[in-house]
């Protein structure tokens, strides 16, 4: 059998969990875009794109979980289809390309780490933009690092994220 005749993987059984983490660096006069949301009055992070590291995690979960490589791989930033873009197109575009994969989505679990913004206020506003983002539930979390570090050094944030995807209908 020639390398173009090899046969499909098999689907797999069990759910599959994914793991994505992201990192940008504060940058003055930049807006600060975290979880879909705006943050008047913070600054914001560097990046191609809105640098949502929050958005940016999720994409890299869901990726890892359904073996599509990561954001690098497939939002790449010569495209001049990203520059700027926000972190919920590119949250809807990724879930839209898992599912074209074949996967289902069941959900996405992302925890901030830095000092600012606080979350916890808007936790409910930025997991609703999200998860309508994803159209699956998506759940916010936050965590400082008590001073230590980037984040606790107030130098950039990072977005830590797990999904969770499972095999869609069999194709007919
Ligand atoms: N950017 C953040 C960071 C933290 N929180 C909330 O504060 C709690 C305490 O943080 P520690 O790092 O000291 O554990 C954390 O559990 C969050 O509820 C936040 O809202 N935004
Ligand atoms: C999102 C992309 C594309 O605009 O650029 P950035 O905003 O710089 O973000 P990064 O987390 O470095 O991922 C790479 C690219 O996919």
């Amino acid at each position: 059998m020639t390398a173009d005749r090899q046969p499909p993987p098999p689907r797999p059984l069990l759910p599959l969990v994914g793991v994505g983490v992201d990192v940008h660096a504060f940058e003055a006069g930049r807006e600060l875009w975290i979880g879909g949301l705006h943050w008047p009055g913070e600054t914001g992070l560097a990046g191609h794109s809105d640098a949502d590291v929050v958005a940016h995690a999720a994409c890299n979960a869901l990726f890892s979980a359904a073996g599509l490589g990561d954001l690098g791989a497939q939002f790449g930033t010569s495209d001049p289809e990203w520059a700027g873009a926000s972190g919920l197109k590119l949250l809807a575009e990724a879930a839209r390309r898992v599912r074209a994969a074949g996967f289902e989505i069941g959900n996405v679990s992302v925890q901030l780490v830095g000092v600012r913004p606080r979350v916890g206020k808007r936790r409910a506003e930025a997991e609703q933009v999200l998860t309508e983002a994803a159209g699956a539930p998506v759940r916010l979390s936050a965590a400082t690092t008590d001073g230590l570090g980037f984040t606790g050094r107030g130098e950039g944030l990072a977005g830590i994220a797990t999904a969770l995807v499972f095999p869609g209908p069999a194709p007919s």
